[in-house]
């Protein structure tokens, strides 16, 4: 039986509906930089945008972060905005104090100034919903992710990964992995249809990453994945290629199912 995922509906932008939804990332480590890649961004018009604090260089100063989030909020308001602090451990850009990394988590939360928020699956079960309750008494979005930078895991453990964090109450499962060959591929890509098809209620972001894992990203919502990241002014992560060519791609493809 082929379960029904329920769409999460941001600001107009259906994530789990007809078509992936192209995300690209914020990746400035100054406020200069980051307004001004913001300015770019809005020009490009992307469907959500992911702040990516971790490379932020006052990532530990959170009075900062929040009077940055403002002025990007006033450039970007309207596009979802994932807040993402990424752990070292899974693709983080620098190590930052795991207790100050939650508490920026929850004090950006709190803002409301975010419509989704990051965490991984690692964090583990408690603190997950410990996280899911203060962001859903915030009207913010949980994403619960996984990354895996060095290898794909098999079939049934990136499924296994998936079905967890909805388990865990998620509102939308991420998955990231690293292809080592043209099967690691294949085997994303067939995890993710086999949970869509058999155990998701909600949208699932998955991908392939670097070169080889490419075609996970133009035809990744095809198998189930709801949301694509590109780069923006510049990528967060191997394999990321440039919006429009990703949306001409993406556009070839629908075009013909
Ligand atoms: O988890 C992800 C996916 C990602 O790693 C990618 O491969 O596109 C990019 C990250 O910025 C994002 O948080």
């Amino acid at each position: 039986m082929i379960k029904e995922i329920t769409p999460v509906v941001i600001k107009g932008r259906s994530i789990g509906g007809e078509k992936p939804q192209v995300c690209v990332p914020l990746v400035g480590k100054t406020e200069e930089e980051l307004l001004r890649e913001a300015e770019v961004i809005a020009d490009i018009k992307p469907d959500l945008v992911e702040w990516r604090i971790d490379f932020f260089d006052d990532v530990e100063d959170i009075e900062k972060v929040i009077k940055v989030l403002e002025k990007i909020h006033n450039i970007l308001s309207s596009y979802p905005m994932i807040f993402t602090c990424r752990a070292i451990e899974e693709g983080g850009y620098k190590e930052i104090d795991q207790s100050k990394r939650i508490n920026l988590i929850q004090a950006v939360i709190a803002t409301k100034l975010v419509d989704l928020v990051d965490i991984e699956l690692i964090n583990g079960a408690d603190l997950i919903k410990e996280v899911l309750q203060q962001a859903h008494e915030n009207h913010v979005k949980v994403i619960v992710s996984n990354h895996d930078f060095r290898k794909t895991p098999s079939k049934e453990t990136i499924v296994e990964r998936l079905v967890k964090a909805q388990e865990y109450g998620a509102d939308i499962a991420k998955i990231a992995v690293m292809p080592t060959n043209e099967r690691d591929v294949l085997t994303l890509l067939e995890a993710t249809l086999e949970v869509k098809e058999k155990a998701a209620n909600i949208p699932l972001i998955t991908m392939s990453m670097s070169g080889k894992g490419v075609i996970s990203r133009i035809a990744g919502g095809i198998f189930g994945s709801a949301v694509t990241f590109a780069a923006g002014k510049e990528a967060s992560a191997p394999g990321q290629i440039a919006i429009s060519r990703l949306r001409q791609a993406i556009d070839i493809l629908y075009a013909s199912l």
